[in-house]
């Protein structure tokens, strides 16, 4: 079977978040199941680049209103295909945003004109997995071409919708009729991810529990009406985590390479988290943060806790960036407590490594979180996820609850609620669960020894291709 696989990032070419590893990891883990992949990505100039000298297969004199071709490459050994439209893609700063941060005003055309292009190669695919709402307009353009492909959407993060005025549905060259209520109208305007939603043959979300939580109006966030009417056609596949790129035995980025029989070669390892924070060095835990500092990562939370956390014993390394307000926030609490919080803003593929392979424990008190990758990797790398229990955090950690501690079970610890006591309570049973070292170290090891590669995920994606394609 030959599957397009339609997105705005992947890594290791283009990568804000953690669409990127899902959408990167995606091809291995299907070509098992006798799926090839392709990935189609957009032609921002990094990705130009990556390619060298790459011949056009197909050109479009006017892809909704501005001239491109399509470039053939590789991506992890699987096929890639890159959508070269220098008016939309050519352009410096983020594969969203201008260099301050600022969203480029014509998003909804480069996101559209992607969905478009995979809508035009379509025919020559068994099937297109389009995600998130940059990817989205792909079954939508499809349902309206009448094309026989079938079509899945994955939601990777319902907040992200791709939301604009009325008046861009013009240049979106759809018939008059896809402006409705089960079309791409939304609220009076146009919808990218509603588009989606309403046009895919199967909606898939990156875990069971975010499958639930999005038919409800909290974590819908005004598609709620839409997913419970469609809820036929929702499922929940969890993340895998990719071992050729997040494995302690084979790490590149880490200092000391490990086991969960040689754990005890982390503390080379910590000692380097200490030195790259300006940590002190001592025996108490560092609780480590990898994440985008927003609102959805309860990162305001955290740092109304770092006080607390400190006069505990606790230290911290904080890798992110995001809101300007929470980082100064970070910042001014790394001021305020020197050798006890560290802070990096910034963006560092290899310093995630060094956190995840050094720290005690990682934090991440999300108010919301589809699936979360970086609980999946803490858990194989032994630094032990303290989560809220919410979405896939929720379905991929075991709290260490005292019977789970007394069977030997628990992988990490859970909070219900991200507030200022949910998360200082979680903080305080982090910190006794760790001056105890024995029931400690079974949950690191519990952890290392959980099963999250891609595997059973990547099965249950091929059943579901499997599912529309004989359809
Ligand atoms: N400053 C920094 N420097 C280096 N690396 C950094 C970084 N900040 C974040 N990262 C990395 O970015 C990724 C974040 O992935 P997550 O799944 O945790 O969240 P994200 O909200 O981006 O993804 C959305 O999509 C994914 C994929 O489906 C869902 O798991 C998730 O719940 C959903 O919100 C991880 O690989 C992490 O290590």
């Amino acid at each position: 079977m030959h599957v397009l696989s339609v997105a705005s990032e992947a890594y290791p070419l283009v990568k804000t978040g953690g669409l990127a590893d899902v959408v990167g990891a995606l091809s291995a883990a299907l070509a098992p199941h006798g799926i090839e992949t392709t990935t189609l990505l957009p032609g921002y100039p990094s990705v130009v680049k990556s390619l060298g000298r790459a011949k056009a297969i197909r050109r479009w004199d006017d892809l909704l209103g501005t001239p491109a071709r399509l470039l053939g490459g590789r991506i992890d050994g699987h096929p890639l295909l890159v959508l070269d439209a220098p008016d939309l893609f050519a352009r410096d700063g983020g594969p969203y945003a201008d260099a301050t941060g600022r969203d480029w005003d014509d998003n909804w055309r480069r996101f559209a004109a992607l969905g478009r292009a995979a809508a035009d190669l379509a025919g020559q695919f068994d099937l297109v997995h389009a995600h998130d709402w940059q990817g989205a307009m792909a079954p939508a353009y499809l349902r309206y071409d009448g094309a026989q492909v079938p079509s899945v959407l994955t939601i990777h993060n319902i907040a992200f919708q791709g939301r604009y005025d009325a008046a861009v549905f013009a240049g979106l060259g759809l018939p008059e009729t896809a402006y409705a209520l089960d079309g791409v109208e939304y609220y009076g305007g146009v919808g990218l991810l509603k588009a989606g939603l309403a046009s895919a043959d199967a909606i898939t979300t990156v875990s069971p529990s975010y499958a639930e939580e999005i038919r409800h109006g909290e974590f819908g966030m005004g598609l709620e009406g839409l997913i419970e009417a469609r809820r036929d056609r929702v499922s929940g596949i969890v993340n895998g985590i990719d071992p050729a790129v997040w494995s302690p035995e084979t790490d590149a980025a880490l200092p000391a390479r490990y086991t969960a029989r040689t754990l005890s070669r982390r503390r080379t390892n910590k000692r380097a988290v200490e030195q790259a924070f300006g940590l002190d060095g001592d025996d108490g835990p560092i609780f480590v943060v990898v994440s985008r500092l927003t609102w959805q990562k309860g990162m305001d939370v955290l740092a109304g806790q770092l006080d607390a956390m400190v006069a505990m014993g606790g230290r911290l390394a904080l890798l992110g960036s995001g809101d300007a307000a929470l980082e100064q926030a970070f910042r001014a609490a790394s001021n305020r407590h020197p050798g006890r919080i560290g802070v990096r803003i910034g963006y560092d593929e290899a310093l995630s490594h060094l956190l995840q392979g050094g720290g005690d424990a990682i934090l991440i008190p999300s108010r919301f979180e589809p699936c979360g990758l970086t609980q999946l990797y803490g858990l194989a790398y032994g630094c032990v996820p303290v989560v809220a229990r919410t979405g896939g955090l929720a379905d991929t950690v075991i709290d260490a609850n005292e019977a789970a501690v007394a069977a030997g079970v628990a992988t990490g610890i859970q909070f219900a609620a991200v507030t200022p006591d949910g998360l200082s309570q979680a903080l305080r049973r982090t910190m006794a669960l760790y001056a105890q070292p024995d029931p400690w170290s079974t949950m690191q090891k519990q952890g290392m020894r959980a099963d999250f590669s891609w595997t059973r995920s990547g099965a249950r994606y091929a059943e579901l291709y499997r599912s529309l394609v004989a359809a």
